[in-house]
């Protein structure tokens, strides 16, 4: 019996040939890579290469259903590359002598490394699925593919949500980038100083907690005041003298655990009351209740082992002082470089710190359910469950429009440009509850490029910053690499080289131009109008950047280095315009970025932004769509687009 009888059934004998005789390249072997690697093999592709950069974790072997115990350790792309390459039906009689051999190749390695993955790397294929699950690496690959002019299948999942696209550039559809990719949620500092009502509301302020505490620099924290300041909250002389003590090496631990006891009464009691007082909450739902004094005390002298303590049960309050007071004391005995300045979800004392100091000030606000360690952590790192079954139905999907592809490329024989996928592949959503229709699966017409998109529609892209503070330095590090996605940036000004990098460049001669504000570069600066252009050749990139001046904004420090890439508000500090009905600019909202923005760490994505700026951006609607992945937030649904009318099933033509 043929064992690809099934498959030749259903898309034909010529299709069948095509398949076998393809090359696919496969970015990305966890959950949904895994599947696609199932998926491709068992239809009888013969030529696959994947490329990954990680090993296998025991965290994986649930839903990555190629590895088990044994591979824990290695490189995904390797033990895929070999499980997958067994399972590739041989047809019987010595049929297959005929085909290409079965090669299932794997690559090691970051796909944004431009010595191994660059624009010829990916025309030797005849399409690119991905499987990833951040915005870089995408970024990375829809540019490539656009250079390339090679088909991407791009997918995406959040717990029972998912999505599958097609970008091809000849055939005039959006690319990854068309959209803006929205990875941070945003509440305003007011709630998250005084008035929280939510787990998540207490969480994030644990976290800047945990940063006045421990951070190198105290201003780091949004909860930082100034001692000398106006009236500062009546926590921070504790905290100040607490921080002053673990900073001071062989302070006596008695002291500590005196101090943490000081700040732990100033926090959850003495501040609260004070705001009682003044009467802050009288038209609050629910009024706060300071901690009581005897669960602090209790708390204080108890002998619980806290290290070991469990991470799936809630804990008590008292049990809350005791972990908080054990943390302290512990981070106080640790040489300074290994106490964490900023709080990471996977380091334990951080995380017993955070769900402790939360779990107290989310009782004194009466916000339920209180959070175990377990469940905080995936608040804390805004970790979304994956689900294996949306990732198989996504995969699974991805292949359908494999075939779609495959089909249109043998009717076009070898002419890549004569591809147009725009009628042919879908815009394919997984949903949690089905539609009106009882569809739990919906696809719509590919969506056409934003004219705005400097990445396929090479759109001019407005920049507003300050040219007498703003270094090249800054320009390349948090512009046009962390912002704008370049590799190895060129920058010509008025015809003349201004910086160079990336192969064969050399970068010690613009070395000096490094620390110039960019008025004062060579070729007359970059001043109030002019237009900067850079190149990338590591993805075939051009762009124009036409920048506007404007003063270091007010009440701005010059060393936050704001910068505004798109329409730049009229003053950023203007309150919001209530009786406009026009949307905001699209880069309004846009945070000021400092120099340490460029170490975000990937798991925060929470950003705090003034009640002003969070009024505009509820009046005026959040009229983006969601991206095709938010990393660990759920896209929600898709916004309405003029083509939601149209949806149909999925069905092989
Ligand atoms: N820049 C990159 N280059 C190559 N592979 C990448 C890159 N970025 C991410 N990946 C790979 O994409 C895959 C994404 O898979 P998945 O979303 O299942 O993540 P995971 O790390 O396996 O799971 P989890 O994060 O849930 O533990 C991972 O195997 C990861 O190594
Ligand atoms: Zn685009």
């Amino acid at each position: 019996m043929n064992p690809l009888a099934g498959i030749e059934a259903t898309v034909g004998k010529d299709m069948l040939h095509k398949i076998q005789t393809s090359k696919i390249l496969l970015v990305g072997g966890g959950g949904i890579g895994c599947e696609l690697l199932k998926d491709l093999s068992l239809s009888g592709f013969r030529h696959v290469e994947v490329i990954d950069l990680d090993t296998i974790d025991i965290s994986n072997l649930n839903r990555q259903l190629l590895f088990r115990s044994q591979h824990v350790g290695m490189p995904k792309c390797t033990v895929g590359c070999q499980v997958a390459h067994d399972m590739v039906p041989e047809l019987e009689g010595g049929e297959s002598d005929n085909l290409p051999e079965v090669i299932y190749k794997a690559h090691h390695g970051n796909v944004c490394d431009a010595s191994k993955f660059h624009v010829p790397f990916i025309q030797q294929f005849n399409l690119v699925l991905n499987a990833l699950d951040n915005v870089e690496a995408r970024r990375r690959v829809n540019r490539l593919c656009l250079a390339a002019g090679v088909p991407l299948v791009e997918a995406g999942t959040t717990g029972y949500l998912g999505q599958v696209t097609v970008i091809h550039k000849p055939s005039q559809v959006a690319c990854y980038e068309c959209k803006t990719q929205e990875t941070q949620k945003v509440y305003p500092i007011c709630t998250i100083r005084s008035t929280p009502s939510m787990p998540v509301h207490t969480i994030v302020w644990g976290k800047e907690l945990y940063k006045l505490l421990f951070h190198s620099k105290e201003g780091e924290s949004m909860l930082y005041e100034d001692l000398e300041g106006e009236e500062p909250s009546t926590y921070m002389e504790s905290v100040m003298k607490l921080r002053k003590l673990l900073w001071d090496e062989g302070t006596d631990p008695k002291a500590i655990a005196a101090a943490v006891e000081e700040v732990l009464q100033a926090l959850y009691v003495t501040e609260i009351q004070k705001q009682l007082d003044m009467g802050r909450y009288k038209a609050a739902k629910k009024t706060p209740t300071p901690l009581s004094n005897d669960t602090l005390q209790k708390g204080c002298s108890s002998s619980e082992d806290c290290a070991s303590a469990s991470t799936t049960n809630i804990w008590s309050t008292e049990h809350c002082v005791a972990q908080l007071v054990d943390c302290v004391c512990m981070a106080a005995k640790m040489p300074r470089n290994e106490v964490l300045e900023s709080f990471d979800k996977d380091d334990d004392m951080a995380m017993r710190f955070v769900t402790a100091t939360s779990n107290l000030r989310s009782h004194v606000f009466g916000i339920d359910p209180l959070q175990s360690l377990y469940s905080a952590k995936g608040i804390a790192g805004n970790i979304i469950p994956a689900i294996a079954t949306t990732n198989a139905i996504c995969a699974g999907l991805q292949v359908l429009q494999c075939f779609k592809i495959l089909k249109e490329q043998i009717l076009k024989g070898d002419n890549r440009d004569g591809l147009d996928l725009k009628d042919i592949c879908k815009y394919i959503n997984c949903i949690r509850n089905n539609t009106r229709n009882g569809l739990y699966i919906t696809a719509s017409q590919l969506e056409p490029p934003n004219p705005n998109c400097f990445v396929c529609k090479n759109a001019n892209i407005p920049l507003t910053l300050d040219v007498n503070e703003f270094t090249l330095e800054l320009f390349l590090k948090l512009i046009l690499k962390k912002r704008l996605g370049f590799e190895e940036p060129t920058i010509i000004l008025g015809g003349d080289f201004i910086w160079e990098e990336g192969d064969g460049a050399d970068s010690e001669e613009y070395e000096s131009n490094l620390k110039k504000v960019l008025s004062k570069l060579p070729c007359g600066g970059i001043q109030h109008g002019s237009v900067v252009e850079v190149d990338d050749a590591s993805q075939n990139l051009t762009i124009q950047v036409t920048v506007t001046h404007q003063d270091v904004w007010e009440g701005d420090e010059v060393d936050d280095n704001p910068f505004i890439v798109g329409d730049a508000p009229p003053h950023r500090h203007e309150p919001p315009r209530k009786e406009t009905a026009e949307p905001p600019p699209a880069a309004a909202a846009a945070k000021p970025a400092t120099e340490e923005d460029g170490d975000d760490d990937d798991d925060d994505i929470i950003v705090m932004i003034d009640e002003d700026e969070a009024k505009a951006q509820t009046e005026n609607g959040d009229k983006k769509r969601p991206a095709l992945d938010v990393e660990g937030e759920a896209p929600a649904k898709r916004a309405k687009t003029s083509h939601d009318d149209e949806i149909e099933v999925i069905e092989i033509d």
